[in-house]
């Protein structure tokens, strides 16, 4: 360690509430602040004067007691700046990666678009997880078909530590099973090849022992009364294909047409003369008695959102929000409606208005409505989203050929490319992440293919052509809405650095991340679980902070916490607005 030489200047601010003697301290090679504490009295005065202390003194007046690690420090400690002479629970709490980031490269070139990750057996340790948030994962997946419940309780621990260790504000999105159709898991085998012309025996029949050879298991017990001789069986939206030959009893028997690849659990749906069958299996319950249980689970463990699996209407929705809100009160667990089934697109709008996200679940999609619609209607419901103030997560085989192979095909990078154009909130990562041998080279393509194509954007000045309809539904929420719609225009027309946004419930964030702006938004907040819903939302940087009512101290005590921090610097041009005052501050960084 290096002796002490160097002086500690205290920014001190009027509005400073808490002088409670403890204070925080950073040194930009620390990912976290260290805490120093003194006596109050001896804070006081210096406060008061405003002054600088030397700490080269082995007796300096610092009693210092605390750093990150455990440690004691003291008068030879590494040279330090003091930021904040207030109390520890007040700094501002930003992850490394972002903070690194915008040191090294500025904070205008920061990634907009954000990434989830899902996760499974390839990416469910403590540290591969941690490898996927410094590689930008901004929101973990576990998906309930799949694992146990240990398992995922073991996966929502590791990103809750990794969150509190390290910085991170990674959300958690717990994604339901549904009623859907699939096989069943195959006896244990990672995977059975079908080949063409051969006959398979899909049943309903509750098999004790294993299964015999070429036989798969269905979990609808209605599906051998619904489907008939002559129909297409689809796996995992046409992967595989059959023909119905036979039906006997439960058994019902198919001819390979298309061969490929079974994986456990695919999902099936039969079609006949060329439109998906909807017999008794459209009477289904959208959330099922596991999938409650499973929504029992996660509002228990605290998740940040729950994905509900073929939605149908916006009625379902509402039943679980009040569910959720019956179940705890002040739950902030938010709901996404997945659109992946005929009835989601009819029912769009109403779902997309009653939904916290959306998600465009592009696999399942792709097997209820014929694959050449599918860029369409993810264009449609991006937009939609985006008009409705909705966030939206464009998901499904986006690079699903490095599930086995390091690089991405070209195509791969042009429908990614595509879905940052759109300017979806998020991108999604299912099997690349959770099996694939390469999640994390998948996450750094989703990464840098976003980076380019934001800039590319940006440079080409290109217009943005889209009317965003007013969405207020009281007087209060218009004037939110104007002001954050005038802050977002302002801040193109006069190339400002950063929109600053001082938000409890997030909601002027996002308002602002709906005109998605040249420039970066910097959204503070008060709340860690606000500041997680926050990571889905395009182009917001979250930051956790405490502040009051006075904007004024909130500005000058922000400039100082990332000054400090090297986050921003002086004469930097910066829009603030806040939900505590109504209006727009235009200002450059002292
Ligand atoms: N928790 C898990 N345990 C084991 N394998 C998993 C797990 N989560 C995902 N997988 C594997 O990753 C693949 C892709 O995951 P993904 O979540 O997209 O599932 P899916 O089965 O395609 O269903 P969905 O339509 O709900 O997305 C799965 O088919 C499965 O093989
Ligand atoms: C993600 C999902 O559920 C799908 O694409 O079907
Ligand atoms: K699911
Ligand atoms: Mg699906």
């Amino acid at each position: 360690m290096a002796t002490m030489s160097q002086s500690i200047n205290f920014f001190t601010s009027s509005s400073s509430s808490s002088r409670s003697g403890t204070f925080a301290v950073s040194k930009p090679s620390y990912s976290k602040p260290y805490v120093f504490k003194m006596n109050p009295r001896i804070l006081e005065k210096f406060v008061k004067r405003s002054m600088s202390v030397s700490c080269s003194d082995p007796d300096s007046p610092l009693p210092v007691l605390v750093s990150d690690n455990g440690t004691s420090g003291g008068a030879g400690v590494e040279s330090v700046n003091v930021w904040s002479p207030i109390a520890e629970s007040s700094t501002i709490e930003v992850d490394a990666v972002t903070e690194a980031e915008m040191k090294e490269n500025g904070f205008r070139s920061t990634r907009r678009t954000k990434l989830v990750c899902t996760i499974g057996p390839a990416t469910c340790g403590f540290e591969q997880l941690e490898a996927l948030a410094v590689g930008g994962m901004n929101v973990a997946r576990i998906n309930m078909c799949h694992g146990t419940r240990e398992w995922h309780r073991s996966v929502i621990e590791r990103v809750r530590r990794l969150n509190e260790e390290k910085g991170f504000a990674v959300a958690i999105m717990m994604d339901t099973e549904g009623s859907e159709i699939h096989m069943g898991d195959l006896g244990g085998a990672p995977s059975a090849k079908a080949e063409d012309g051969e006959v398979w025996t899909f049943t309903v029949r509750a098999l004790e022992s294993s299964l015999p050879e070429r036989t798969i298991h269905v979990n609808y017990d209605g599906f051998a009364e619904d489907v008939k001789v002559g129909d297409e069986l689809l796996v995992d939206g046409g992967m595989v294909r059959f023909e119905v030959i036979e039906k006997i009893g439960p058994d019902v028997k198919c001819r390979c047409t298309d061969p490929g690849l079974l994986l456990p659990r695919a999902n099936l749906t039969s079609w006949r003369d060329g439109s998906l069958v909807r017999e008794r299996n459209a009477m289904l319950p959208t959330i099922s008695s596991k999938d409650w249980l499973d929504i029992d689970f996660g509002i228990a463990e605290g998740v940040d959102f729950i994905a509900i699996s073929f939605v149908k209407s916006a009625e379902v929705i509402n039943h679980l929000k009040s569910y959720i809100k019956a179940r705890s009160r002040d739950s902030d667990v938010a709901v996404i409606a997945k659109i992946e089934s005929i009835d989601s697109l009819k029912n769009l709008e109403e779902i997309i208005q009653a939904s916290d996200g959306v998600m465009v679940a592009r696999g399942d999609l792709g097997a209820q409505i014929p694959l050449e619609q599918v860029p369409s209607a993810q264009q449609k419901i991006v937009q939609m989203c985006r008009q409705l103030n909705t966030p939206v997560i464009v998901a499904s085989q986006l690079l699903e050929s490095m599930i086995e192979y390091p690089t991405p095909t070209r195509a791969e990078v042009a429908d990614v490319s595509e879905a940052v154009r759109q300017r979806a909130d998020a991108l999604m990562l299912s099997g690349e992440s959770a099996m694939g041998q390469y999640p994390e080279k998948a996450l750094a393509v989703l990464r840098s293919v976003s980076l380019r194509i934001e800039r590319w954007w940006r440079e080409e000045k290109r217009p943005e052509g889209m009317e965003l309809p007013d969405i207020a539904s009281s007087f209060a929420d218009s004037i939110s809405e104007e002001i954050c719609n005038s802050a977002a225009k302002m801040a193109n027309n006069l190339m400002v650095d950063a929109l600053f946004v001082y938000t409890k419930t997030g909601h002027m964030a996002s308002l602002l991340s709906r005109s998605r702006p040249d420039c970066p938004i910097f959204a503070f907040t008060t709340m860690a679980s606000v500041r997680r819903h926050l990571n889905l939302q395009w182009g917001l940087i979250p930051f956790r902070l405490n502040f009051s009512d006075d904007m004024e101290s909130n500005l000058n005590r922000t400039f100082s916490l990332l000054k400090a921090r090297g986050m921003i610097k002086s004469g930097d041009l910066v829009i603030a607005v806040s939900d505590m005052l109504q209006s727009i501050q235009v200002m450059n960084v002292p």
